[in-house]
């Protein structure tokens, strides 16, 4: 019997704050997260290049300790919750042992914890049952990465966390890997992915958080998200028009100007229509639904590829 965690949620961050570096040169990977994921639910970590997912990732599994606040995973610090084989973890770097079959890799991972997943059944839930007597170093890429994830499972964690997984797969290993996520998932286990793929994201977690500079700037489904920027955009020509007062117009939450072109993320496009027909402004206008992607590059700054140092901090 798997021994049981209580009914604690799977992770808790309160106001966590990560900084690498010098005093004064130093940049704040993690700014102050709160956050907060039931059992059983799936959620992505959704950010650019540099948001500071992988540096919130290594907290949760104990590769680091915040500078302040508190992590907790599954009522316990992150290491003792690793330590006792609850939270399995696939990370961006790190290879497989190579001159081994897959079958020997997993029986052997499996033997390290306490309470470990039949090997028949890491192997089948990975979707590897079918090469699990070939060498690692003859499998493809995407087989290759398969095997990661057995290696995640083979302790019979409650918790996966997978850094990027799909990052060097195709469209069909992705395909196959996300089943066999789903699959584990359905067991009523919880499930924390990073990536910055957003159909991914919208596809395959329940929840997306989406993190900025550290921070997180939304946390929702998919609908909430889209939402979060302003359900509809309303774009038209300004015609020479000054783009003063744009963000005031009824409905308006974020506004974007191209050229001679104003780009408007509104929650309703109705009443922003009517008032720029008021204003006359409605040359050329057009009217779509927001996609997930028209809001994520609306929350989060193309600047957010490099968080502030504390030195630039200072001088904003
Ligand atoms: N060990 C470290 N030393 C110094 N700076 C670091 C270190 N780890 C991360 N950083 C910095 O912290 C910030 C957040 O990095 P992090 O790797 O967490 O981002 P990420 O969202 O995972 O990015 P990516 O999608 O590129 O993997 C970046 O500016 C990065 O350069």
């Amino acid at each position: 019997m798997k021994q049981t965690t209580g009914n604690s949620a799977a992770v808790v961050l309160t106001a966590v704050v990560k900084t690498f570096g010098r005093t004064g040169r130093s940049v704040r990977a993690v700014d102050g997260i709160d956050l907060s994921i039931g059992r059983g639910e799936t959620v992505a970590l959704l950010g650019r290049n540099g948001a500071g997912k992988s540096t919130t990732i290594g907290l949760l599994l104990g590769l680091d300790g915040p500078d302040s606040g508190s992590v907790r995973v599954l009522g316990r610090t992150a290491e003792q919750a690793v330590r006792a084989g609850l939270v399995g973890a696939m990370l961006q770097d790190g290879r497989p042992i190579q001159r081994v079959t897959v079958r020997e890799l997993i029986t052997f991972v499996a033997s390290t914890y306490p309470q470990p997943m039949p090997v028949a059944e890491a192997l089948s839930l990975a979707g590897v049952t079918a090469y699990a007597n070939r060498r690692i170093d003859k499998l493809s890429g995407g087989q290759t990465q398969r095997v990661r994830f057995a290696v995640a499972l083979a302790g019979n964690p409650e918790l996966i966390v997978l850094d990027e997984p799909t990052a060097a797969l195709d469209v069909e290993a992705r395909r196959t890997f996300w089943d066999s996520m789903r699959a584990y998932a359905r067991r009523g286990n919880t499930v924390l992915f990073s990536t910055h793929h957003l159909e991914e994201a919208d596809e395959n977690a329940d929840r997306i958080v989406v993190i900025d500079r550290g921070r997180i700037v939304a946390d929702g489904t998919g609908d909430t998200i889209r939402g979060a920027a302003g359900s509809s955009l309303v774009s038209f020509d300004l015609a020479g028009r000054p783009t003063e007062g744009l963000e005031l117009l009824p409905g308006v939450v974020t506004v974007e100007v191209s050229g001679d072109r104003a780009l408007l993320h509104t929650d309703d496009s109705d009443a922003t229509v009517i008032e720029l027909a008021r204003l006359g402004a409605i040359r050329d206008l057009r009217v779509s639904r927001a996609t997930l992607e028209d809001a994520f590059l609306a929350l989060t700054a193309p600047a957010a590829a490099a968080p502030a140092t504390d030195s630039e901090r200072e001088t904003v």
